[in-house]
């Protein structure tokens, strides 16, 4: 696959030592194609959020490699993995992770990487995201003014403050109920059509079956078929 915007080779993650050794990926090799829709999914405690961790960049493997738009990631140095990971990856996690006392557009504005802009533009891009993600009329409420399925929204519309091209995800709606998880989906697959590769891990039926790609991992491997 020539156009793929994630590589990873030969991925191997052990976690502690001696009797605490747990080996939680065992060798992955994975191919994730620039745009599209693909979920990792897998029973519990099978690896899954480790995978994206790795291929995020928000930890090191213990053997292998990952390549992020044809850069190797774990040759950085940490600062120099930061910036990469910050201009190309956007996350979003099960429990929203939004700042209570700010309100939506405030929570964005804390992604936004505009050292130069001024404040009327930050709040113009803020709202821009907001109004992406189907928020125009509440981006004066506060997280605790919003259903679970907004405050989802606005992660998103933070997690893509600096338009990266690549969204991670791990399990965003298992917090949801169904017509919330739906809100998101929709989100999402408006995203994919403007271009995002969006990766994430779902225990959600519902999300598995629209996936362009299925990412089956079992025992610390992906598992063909
Ligand atoms: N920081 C850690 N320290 C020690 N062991 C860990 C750590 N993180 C994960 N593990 C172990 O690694 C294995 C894989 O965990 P991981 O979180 O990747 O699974 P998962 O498939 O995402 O599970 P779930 O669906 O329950 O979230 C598990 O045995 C887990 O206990």
């Amino acid at each position: 696959m020539n156009d793929s915007i994630i590589k990873a080779q030969g991925l191997t993650k052990t976690y502690g030592q001696g009797a605490s050794l747990t080996q939680a990926l065992r060798g992955v090799d994975l191919e994730i194609a620039r745009g599209g829709l693909t979920c990792i999914v897998g029973p519990s405690g099978h690896g899954k959020s480790t995978l994206m961790h790795l291929l995020g960049g928000l930890d090191r493997p213990s053997s292998g490699r990952v390549e992020l738009d044809g850069q190797d990631m774990f040759e950085l140095r940490d600062g120099e993995l930061a910036a990469l990971r910050s201009r190309k990856i956007g996350f979003v996690f099960q429990f929203f992770n939004l700042l209570q006392s700010l309100t939506a557009r405030e929570n964005v504005e804390t992604a936004l990487m505009l050292a130069a802009a001024s404040e009327a533009r930050q709040k113009e891009r803020a709202e821009e995201l907001l109004a992406l993600v189907g928020l125009s009329d509440k981006i004066n409420a506060k997280p605790g003014q919003l259903s679970g399925g907004q405050q989802q929204r606005v992660a998103i519309a933070r997690a893509l403050a600096n338009d990266p091209p690549v969204l991670l995800m791990d399990e965003p709606t298992g917090n949801l109920d169904s017509a919330a998880e739906a809100e998101v989906l929709g989100v999402l697959e408006d995203l994919v059509q403007k271009g995002k590769t969006v990766i994430l891990v779902t225990h959600s039926a519902d999300i598995a079956a629209r996936a362009d790609t299925l990412v089956r991992v079992r025992d610390g491997v992906i598992c063909h078929g």
